[in-house]
Order: C-alpha cells, then sequence, then structure tokens
C-alpha cells in the first residue's frame, strides 16, 4: 500500500487533491550526501552497478527534498553496456564508448540480453528500493529512447551536433532500422523486467530527439518509442519525455502512453491542445532555480498557472543542473504542493 500515491493517480489521468511532484535526475550531484558517498567509490559506474549503493542514493532525494516519486539510480547507457557496447564515465566530461558502431558486423555481434542476467543489478537495485521505500512514495523505472542510445552508440560519446549518428541515418538507413530494432527488443523486456522488480510507473527518455528534422524523427525514433508504449502500457503508465521534439506530441498521443513530458521550449496550453487526455509533465526551465527563492517561487505559479486544464505532474523541463542549490529546490517543491490551482 502507498502513503503517497499522488504520482501514480496523476500517472494514471486520475484527479488528485494537489499536483504531485518530482524532478528529473534529482538523484545526484545536486546532493551533498549524494557527492559523499561519490566520493568513497572508484567511479559513477560501481555506484549504478551496485545494488544497495544505487537504491540508498535513489531514495536520498525522498528525505532531502520530499518528493512525491522516486526515479530509480541508473543510467540510459546501461543498455548499450549490456548488448556488448560498454561505456566509461570520464570524470567531468560525462560518457564514452571506447568501441562504436560503424558495420553489419558490429550490429550482429550485438545481445540481445536477458535482463536478469545483464541487467540484474538495476533489477536488484529496484527491489531493495521498493522494499526500503516501504511505500512512501512511488517508484519509477526508465530507460533510453532507442534514438537516443543509437546516437551514443555511433557517435561514442556526447556531442553538439550528433553528426556521425545523424549522417549514418542517411547513409546506412536499413543498419540504422536493424540496430534500432535490437535496441527496441532489449529496451522492452528491460523495463518489462523493471516493473515485475517493482517499478510502478516507467519513463522513456529521448533526450536527443531534438536534433532530428521532423519527418526522420516519425521514421527512426517515434515508431520504436511507440513499440515501447504498446508493450508496457498493458503494465503500467509509461511517460514519453522527447527534449526538443515538440512537433511529435500528436504522434506520442496516438500512443498508449499515459503521460507527455515536456521540455521548457514547450507550451504547455498548446500541447494540452494536441494531447487529449493525456497526463502533462514538466516543464520548469532548470535555470529558473538560480534565482533568490521569491524568483523560484514565481516562476513555479507561472509555470503551474499554464498546466491548469488537466492532469499535471511538475518537474523541470530536463534534468536538474548539478550547480542548483537544493534550498531552492526545495522552494520549487514546496510551491508545486502548497498550490491550489
Ligand atoms: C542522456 C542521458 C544520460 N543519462 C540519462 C539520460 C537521459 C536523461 C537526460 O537527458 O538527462 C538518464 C539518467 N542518468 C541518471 C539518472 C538518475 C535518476 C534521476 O533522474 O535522478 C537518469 C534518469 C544519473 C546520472 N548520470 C550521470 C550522472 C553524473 C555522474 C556523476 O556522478 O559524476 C548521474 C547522477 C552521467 C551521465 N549520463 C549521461 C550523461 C550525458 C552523463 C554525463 C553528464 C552529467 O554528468 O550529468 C547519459
Amino acid at each position: 500500500m502507498l502513503k503517497n500515491d499522488l504520482f501514480l493517480r496523476a500517472a494514471r489521468g486520475e484527479a488528485t487533491e494537489r499536483t504531485p511532484v518530482w524532478l528529473m535526475r534529482q538523484a545526484g550531484r545536486i546532493l551533498p550526501e549524494y557527492r559523499a558517498l561519490r566520493a568513497r567509490l572508484s567511479g559513477f559506474k560501481e555506484l549504478v552497478e551496485t545494488p544497495e549503493l544505487a537504491a540508498e542514493v535513489t531514495i536520498q532525494p525522498i528525505d532531502a527534498l520530499d518528493v512525491d516519486a522516486a526515479i530509480i539510480f541508473s543510467d540510459i547507457l546501461v543498455v548499450p553496456d549490456a548488448m556488448g557496447l560498454p561505456y566509461e564515465m570520464v570524470e567531468a566530461r560525462g560518457p564514452l564508448f571506447p568501441t562504436t558502431i560503424k558495420s553489419a558486423a558490429d550490429i550482429d555481434k550485438l545481445r540481445i540480453p536477458d535482463p536478469e542476467d545483464g541487467l540484474g543489478y538495476v533489477l536488484d537495485a529496484l527491489r531493495i528500493t521498493k522494499k526500503a521505500l516501504n511505500g512512501r512514495v512511488p517508484l519509477i523505472g526508465f530507460a533510453g529512447a532507442p534514438f537516443t542510445i543509437l546516437a551514443y552508440m555511433i557517435e561514442g560519446h556526447g556531442s553538439k551536433t550528433f553528426s556521425k549518428a545523424r549522417g549514418f541515418l542517411y547513409k546506412e538507413p536499413v543498419l540504422a532500422h536493424r540496430l534500432l530494432a535490437k535496441i527496441t527488443a532489449t529496451t522492452i523486456a528491460y523495463l518489462q523486467a523493471q516493473v515485475a522488480a517493482g517499478a510502478q510507473v516507467v519513463q522513456v527518455f529521448d533526450s536527443w530527439a531534438g536534433i532530428l528534422p521532423p519527418a526522420q524523427y516519425t521514421e527512426f525514433s517515434a515508431r520504436y518509442i511507440a513499440e515501447i508504449t504498446e508493450a508496457l502500457a498493458p503494465l503500467v503508465p509509461v511517460t514519453v519525455f522527447a527534449k526538443g521534439a515538440w512537433w511529435a506530441v500528436p504522434e506520442f498521443a496516438a500512443t498508449p502512453c499515459r503521460t507527455i513530458g515536456l521540455d521548457w521550449n514547450q507550451d504547455p496550453a498548446q500541447v494540452r491542445l494536441q494531447a487529449g487526455n493525456k497526463t502533462l509533465q514538466g516543464n520548469l526551465d532548470p535555470c529558473a532555480l538560480y534565482g533568490t527563492p521569491e524568483q523560484v517561487k514565481a516562476a513555479t505559479e507561472a509555470m503551474l498557472r499554464q498546466f491548469a486544464g488537466g492532469p499535471h505532474i511538475a518537474n523541470l523541463g530536463h534534468g536538474v543542473y548539478p550547480d542548483t542549490n537544493p534550498d531552492n529546490v526545495r522552494v520549487f517543491v514546496e510551491t508545486v504542493k502548497a498550490w491550489r490551482g
């Protein structure tokens, strides 16, 4: 039994007494207790791959920020890792893949792993977290969208343009689809296993959606997200967050996802018109949290007003930036909780 099921009810499209709130990347470097734990370890991967520690870090923001949902501490890059393409997390630089996908042979070598084998550490973290939460708040599972995962597998690291990955779509469309199909199969099995391990909502992050032209987005990304939502929606409510893909809202609305995530470039009122009865999630600019507490409160209230007229889960328009003052995050959370729109 959940003591606080506001997030879950909003994610199902049900009415709630107040708007639930959580933050993308709430578990991480904004919290001193995260940085302290992280400093004792060899690196990010050790934290992600040690279920007891991942569970501890997942719960930190529930204690520190009093948010209405927990998101399992992991990364979208565990999927390519389990498929046979390991990543490294380079301090202060971000992810790096020592080998990348270049050919049909590279794609054929990739596994579609049994989640309990290749990703058992995430499933263990979910099971431990679920037990430790003891029903305080719902637990969110997640995975990257196949296109965003392909972008890292081909590019090998973060990039402003992802020109190698985008070039691959033009030069090798057949291979791109072969790779996307393999990532999609892995992701569906992985998310189903996350649900079996205790995830009550799953979110698909298409962080690099905005780098594709709309027609290519439909062909190389949205259709695979649709497949994932069709496989998962019978089990739990599914959230789709595609950063920068404002044009794709009608496509997501046609899938069985329950919630659509908005980044801060999107106009909530306009999205409402396109999204039917879906729940909307978002979308405060993470930079709004750099202001004074009064400014944070005003910006949060302005955001809440824009979402009037339908189910809403308050969040930022992307992950919280690591140099954000946690006190301002608490102002954001408290402002949402006090709001009766
Ligand atoms: C694109 C992407 C990645 N990872 C993720 C995405 C999709 C969401 C988004 O667009 O932000 C998803 C992710 N990564 C992490 C979470 C944890 C759960 C949560 O939201 O609180 C989630 C949901 C932890 C993390 N993932 C990472 C950290 C920082 C690592 C550290 O502790 O040094 C954390 C807490 C590392 C990471 N992981 C990734 C990058 C580009 C980086 C480096 C940039 C950075 O440092 O923030 C890939």
